[in-house]
């Protein structure tokens, strides 16, 4: 068995003239928990659409589970729990009702997992799932998802709507999902601060395609803020060294994977009078925006 469960490469897509991506990498190795991050709009979900096979790219591969997307057998769809915009098509049905429809696709289907999920939400079991909230059909999704006890997850959004309760619940059942052994997630989520304890490693994808793979431990041990003294020209533009640039708030900022020594030599050749401060401490989600920008 291979060691890999998604695999892109040359992954090129575009809608009409505007470039979602060019050649982009990646892998997600078997057994890990991987966070595709980035802000609204660089195409996380076209991503996940793309890998399940449900568009083609205009250029390059994705494989998942080692079947290429746009040829995924049954038996291997049938592996990967996947949540997806939109995905819950049979809302006519009732909560029983869909439990029984799905039942017999999976083959290690665990209905006392689903209903210990679903319950929780104290409706009966023949509500119907057109009348319920957005965050209770999200309830229901995870509930099937789980129920399945699939080799993959692939996870679009997964707190779209959940109150703050479901979603420590679910991050506590994706945490005991783990436990089992050998299982993959690869989620995408704006809800940065639980990815702490929850990722093994993050990818950010940014506008205009450009991808960065690494450990969270090692993104959170050299991504660094400094704080800055700004220098009285404009400030030079941002590249691999300075990341980032914060000159709005009280405390202007720069953020960057390099040494003080290499930033400030940059700085006293680019940017006469800016000087670097103390390294100021970051959350997560700090260290996510300072990455990314603000908007
Ligand atoms: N079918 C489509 N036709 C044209 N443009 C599209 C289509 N689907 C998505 N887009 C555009 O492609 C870009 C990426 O969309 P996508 O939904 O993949 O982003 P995302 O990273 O998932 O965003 P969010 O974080 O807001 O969910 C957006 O600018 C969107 O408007």
């Amino acid at each position: 068995m291979s060691d890999t469960a998604i695999e892109v490469s040359g992954l090129t897509h575009h809608y009409g003239r505007r470039t979602l991506y060019r050649d982009l990498e990646f892998r997600v190795p078997r057994g890990k928990v991987v966070a595709l991050l980035g802000k609204n709009g660089v195409g996380k979900t076209t991503l996940i659409r793309l890998l399940m096979g449900f568009q083609r790219p205009a250029g390059g591969h994705c494989r998942v589970l080692g079947e290429d997307s746009h040829a995924l057998s049954p038996a291997t769809r049938a592996r990967i729990g996947l949540l997806f915009e939109g995905h819950l098509a049979y809302d006519f049905m009732t909560i029983e009702q869909i439990e029984r429809f799905y039942r017999p696709f999976y083959p290690n289907w665990r209905h006392e997992r689903y209903y210990d999920l679903v319950d929780r939400m104290q409706l009966p079991r023949d509500h119907r799932i057109a009348n319920m909230s957005c965050g209770q059909r999200s309830q229901v999704v995870l509930g099937l998802i789980f129920a399945q006890d699939p080799e993959l997850m692939i996870l679009d959004d997964y707190s779209m709507g959940l109150d703050a309760g479901y979603r420590r619940l679910f991050l506590d059942y994706l945490a005991r999902y783990l436990d089992a052994g050998e299982r993959t997630v690869f989620l995408t989520s704006h809800v940065v601060q639980d990815m702490e304890e929850l990722v093994d490693e993050v990818i950010f994808l940014q506008r205009g395609g450009e991808l960065l793979q690494m450990p969270l431990a090692d993104f959170r041990r050299d991504f660094r803020c400094f704080a800055l003294t700004p220098g009285e020209q404009p400030p030079p533009p941002t590249d691999r060294l300075i990341r980032n640039l914060d000159l709005h708030g009280r405390q202007p900022r720069l953020y960057s994977f390099a040494e003080r020594d290499r930033i400030a030599a940059r700085l006293a050749e680019q940017w006469p009078g800016a000087r670097l401060g103390e390294v100021l401490p970051m959350t997560l989600e700090d260290a996510f925006i300072g990455l990314t920008g603000k908007y």
